[in-house]
């Protein structure tokens, strides 16, 4: 699904709007908001709504207007508003429908016993810094300590950068109208959107065409259940999926006993390690189902040859976990991805490799992992502050074509296309060797026919997925390995609404 910008969303709604009619979408909106209450609302308190001058003001009416669940309802707003023709027909509709209106302004107390707030004060057209009256209500809705759902966007971020102002909602929920929005997914604002949902509307991504901001794209679990592989019924273990594992030392054999698990647990048929001779005893005390097959690493042209040699019967190649760093490993490392015809995806030590040589895989069928660290340094541009995750991610694929997955709380993987947003994960993952297990799974879908941006989103997803399955086993000590385990549960999307779409839970 696109995630748009402020100016993408702007022109996607005023199409819809002259082929819809913008009351026909705010009824919609209404009524995709009203089936969201109950599942957050909590206690016997009202539902209180607290509307803005504008169109996010006119959801919270809608939403009121449409909500049957048998609570008290309630909304502030400025009796005096002009507001567009469809605000009207919500509000005459809440109206009608027994919504308490009061005026603004709204202090904490007023809201401090509801079951549930709809933060309708700004929404897409939300500008930082917040003028005096949103800022007042957005303080007001903060100290309640009110439960609250985002219509659209929490009020005091910025709908695209994800900025926030001193004055900010934090959300337990987020419903995006249309489509949603870039700023809800990234950080800091991306801890004010509690689980994120998104209503579409009718809304079509074609009428963003003209705007010239980069595509951004959001996996819904629609979409990743449609771009797993499927093995067919005549499948043997070589055309199931057949990556090479090139990984592990004698100091790190972990890194390639999770990799190697990771392709397994994404439903490889055929595992190979090849792993230098001085990590093969501990592979093998813990390889049962995967072949590992030994290298000299001290002589990089004959370790080349042998592992190229294995990628006959392959079809896609891991390279870099647990590798090292000395000279022998960039041997092997460049001389393998230099070649290969086959799909590669490199991590780790691999990065630091291939950091010197970028010129010569442009373009080429590879998918790099970096997480800040790592990418900072192959970029060539230094540290990533947080706020430019975006830009430098982008910068570097279209200087290299290269495809990048930049990991982090809200991981990025960006092509020469589109840049995709990872909606999935927990702070669980953040523990040694998850990311090995990522790389494990992303060379599985690389060798059952993936494009190398799709097995990197659809590996970022699943993994993110089988981190919050692990966590919900576990509850507390989630190590690489149960990532790995909780894959195959991870892989199972429950059938979702099309109107109504939730692109992730809070954590
Ligand atoms: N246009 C449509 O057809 C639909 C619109 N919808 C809702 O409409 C929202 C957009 O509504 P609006 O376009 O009325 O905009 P907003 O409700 O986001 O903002 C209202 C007004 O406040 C102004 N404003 C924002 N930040 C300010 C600041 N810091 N200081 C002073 N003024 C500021 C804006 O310029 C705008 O005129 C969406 O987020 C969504 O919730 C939905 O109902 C779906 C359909």
């Amino acid at each position: 699904m696109r995630a748009v910008t402020a100016a993408q969303m702007r022109a996607i709604d005023a199409a819809a709007a002259a082929r819809d009619g913008e009351v026909a979408l705010m009824r919609a909106a209404g009524a995709a908001i009203a089936r969201l209450i109950d599942r957050y609302a909590h206690g016997d308190g009202p539902i209180v709504g607290v509307a803005g001058n504008g169109n996010n003001g006119g959801d919270a009416y809608a939403a009121l207007a449409a909500y049957a669940g048998g609570r008290r309802r309630i909304v502030y707003g400025d009796p005096a508003a002009e507001g567009s023709r469809a605000r009207h027909d919500a509000r005459w509709r809440a109206r009608i429908a027994g919504v308490e209106e009061r005026p603004l302004p709204v202090d904490a107390n007023a809201l401090r016993g509801a079951a549930l707030v709809l933060d309708g004060v700004l929404g897409v057209n939300a500008r930082l810094p917040l003028d005096a009256r949103s800022a007042a209500a957005v303080a007001a809705i903060a100290a309640s300590g009110a439960a609250v759902l985002a219509l659209d966007i929490p009020t005091g971020t910025e709908p695209t950068t994800g900025a926030v102002d001193a004055h900010v909602v934090r959300a337990v929920a987020t419903i995006a109208l249309g489509r949603p929005k870039l700023g809800t997914l990234l950080d800091p604002a991306r801890d004010c959107t509690g689980a994120l949902w998104c209503a579409p509307i009718g809304m079509r991504d074609a009428d963003a065409a003209g705007v010239d901001d980069p595509p951004a794209e959001v996996l819904d679990p629609a979409a990743f259940a449609a771009l797993l592989p499927v093995r067919a019924d005549e499948s043997d273990k070589r055309s199931s999926g057949a990556p090479l594992i090139v990984a592990g030392s004698t100091q790190f054999p972990g890194a390639a006993v999770l990799c190697a698990w990771g392709a397994a647990r994404a439903g490889a048929g055929y595992v190979t390690v090849a792993a230098p001779e001085g990590a093969a005893a501990a592979l093998r005390a813990h390889l049962v189902e995967q072949v590992v097959v030994t290298y000299d690493e001290r002589d990089p042209a004959a370790a080349v040859q042998t592992i190229l040699d294995l990628t006959n019967r392959c079809s896609a190649i891991a390279i870099g976990p647990g590798l090292g760093l000395s000279d022998d490993s960039a041997a092997i490392v460049n001389g393998v991805v230099g070649g290969t015809t086959l799909p590669v995806v490199a991590d780790a030590s691999a990065l630091y490799h291939l950091a010197k040589r970028l010129d010569a895989y442009r373009d080429a069928p590879l998918v790099i992992t970096p997480h800040a660290g790592e990418f900072a340094r192959i970029s060539g541009k230094g540290t990533v502050a947080p706020d430019e995750r975006l830009a430098r991610v982008r910068e570097f694929v279209d200087r290299t074509g290269i495809v990048t997955l930049l990991k982090g709380r809200t991981t990025l993987i960006a092509s020469r296309d589109a840049t995709h947003l990872n909606p999935t994960g927990t702070n669980a993952l953040a523990t040694a060797g998850t990311g090995d297990v990522l790389t494990g799974a992303i060379a599985t879908l690389l060798a059952q026919g993936l494009a190398p941006v799709d097995a990197a989103r659809a590996g970022a997803y699943w993994h993110g997925r089988a981190g919050s399955v692990a966590l919900a086993h576990r509850h507390r000590g989630v190590v690489a390995r149960d990532v790995a385990e909780a894959l195959g549960e991870a892989s199972l999307v429950a059938p979702q609404d099309p109107e109504l779409i939730r692109l992730f839970s809070s954590r």
